[in-house]
């Protein structure tokens, strides 16, 4: 094999919480103010990781950051030292320390946006980082992540930084959470796929009733332009407004797709149909039959998508062609949706096999297996320039679970966020964090910035 697709999952950072920071996600709101438990949740994701791995799957890591953000607070008028600045915080707006403090970068899937050399126009990878600028907790995420990103892929022939859109919501921008891409091979060019929830300056486009739509079009568009994309191998799609009004506030909580295949349900986009018609042209159009493998609304509701994250897995492509489905746990304790996966591996389609994951802890926040990863199609020579300290292996799967047990809490609640000591212990640990997955000084209280 020339080509893969790497995925980097996000480390769970040691301020998990949960705060109800998300508007129009459910289980964040749903689960607002119950304890978390950050060792756990950062356990949880590394057996992903390394079963993954251990499956023959490129794997990376991809660090959390600097919480609470103290440059944030500062910025919105909290002063003093570090440790001033936090409790102040925690003494009169706790909502806004709680904010600050999210570990929300560890939903990768919403770092940035990823476009593999073979679609774009100068031949290299294209990053983007996602503004998120829909929830204040995670437009405060782009600069960090964009210097993780530089750290993680450094070398200029082969790799492309851009800094994020506008932070405006007219610009709102979740990143690879919206984003698929359709291919044969990896390294071959394909189709990419952006889904968007609202238009922002074309009015006549629907738009949902009650949540916010969190990515738009122009935002889709502007990335697609800035990775050099050609408009035959694009195709752009609005999400049913009436699912972002049930809780599904990104594309990959309803839809996910790898080479060819999209596994979708039903009521995913307005004008299904056409939307599929463009995808399966422009994919003929490159040689590629493209496989749409629709869940009808009888089979699984919405509903139970959204309570399952059925459609938050992980697509995987195995040697044989044959794809591994990835999904939480929640896929296995909901009875239909589990009888409906039972069905599909016996279907003779292109699904096969299925694996499952207890990510508890992220998903009470609404992140599932395809949330806590970023996808990057990468050759070979691409695959040797990426900062080999960020790949798992044996020996970095027990460092960071050393790593992990050493500096995480096994609880921590709302309140407990403007313990002054969290700070400290949150840096100690992103310091020597850096030295493990080698990546310099990226965090504000490294850099003074
Ligand atoms: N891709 C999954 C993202 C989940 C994330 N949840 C959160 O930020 C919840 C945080 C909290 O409520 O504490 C979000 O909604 O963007």
């Amino acid at each position: 094999m020339n080509a893969f697709e790497a995925n980097f999952d996000g480390l769970v950072g040691p301020t998990h919480n949960y705060a109800g920071l998300s508007y129009g996600n459910v289980a964040s709101t749903g689960n607002q103010n119950v304890a978390s438990n950050p060792r756990e949740a950062a356990r949880q994701g590394l057996a992903k990781m390394k079963a993954l791995h251990d499956l023959g799957f490129k794997q990376g890591v991809l660090a959390p950051h600097e919480r609470p953000d103290v440059a944030a607070l500062r910025q919105l008028g909290f002063s003093g030292g570090d440790g001033e600045v936090v409790a102040k915080a925690a003494r009169q707006a706790p909502a806004i320390l709680a904010a600050c403090s999210s570990a929300s970068p560890m939903w990768t899937a919403n770092a940035a946006t990823v476009s593999p050399a073979a679609d774009t126009a100068d031949g290299r990878v294209h990053f983007t980082p996602a503004n998120l600028n829909n929830k204040f907790h995670r437009s405060i995420e782009h600069a960090t992540t964009g210097r993780i990103l530089r750290a993680m892929f450094p070398d200029e022939r082969h790799f492309a930084h851009h800094p994020a859109l506008p932070a405006q919501m007219h610009f709102g921008d979740e990143g690879a959470a919206n984003h698929t891409r359709f291919c044969q091979e990896y390294d071959q060019p394909g189709v990419e796929f952006f889904v968007f929830g609202q238009a922002a300056f074309d009015t006549r486009y629907p738009r949902p009733a009650k949540f916010p739509a969190r990515q738009t079009l122009e935002a889709s568009e502007a990335i697609a332009r800035l990775h050099g994309l050609s408009p035959e191998r694009v195709v752009f799609a609005q999400q049913d407004p009436d699912t972002i009004d049930q809780g599904v506030f990104h594309n990959d909580v309803i839809s996910v797709g790898n080479r060819n295949v999209l596994f979708h349900h039903q009521q995913s986009f307005v004008d299904q149909a056409r939307v599929l018609g463009e995808l399966s042209a422009k994919l003929a159009a490159l040689g590629t039959e493209f496989v749409a493998v629709q869940v009808p609304e009888e089979a699984v509701s919405v509903e139970e998508a959204v309570k399952s994250y059925l459609f938050n897995s992980q697509l995987l492509s195995k040697p044989d062609g044959k794809l591994l489905i990835v999904v939480p746990e929640e896929c296995h304790t909901t009875p239909r949706v589990w009888a409906y996966l039972q069905q599909l591996l016996q279907s003779g389609g292109p699904i096969d096999e299925v694996r499952v994951f207890d990510l508890k802890q992220s998903m009470r926040n609404g992140g599932g297996p395809a949330c806590l990863r970023l996808r990057v199609a990468l050759n070979q020579s691409e695959l040797a320039a990426v900062n080999p300290a960020v790949m798992m292996s044996d020996a970095l799967f027990a460092t960071l679970n050393g790593w992990v047990d050493k500096h995480y809490r096994d609880r921590l609640s709302t309140e407990d966020l403007g313990d002054p000591r969290l700070l400290d212990e949150c840096r100690t640990a992103l310091d020597e964090l850096t030295q493990i997955l080698r990546l310099g000084s990226v965090y504000p209280f490294q850099l003074a910035v």
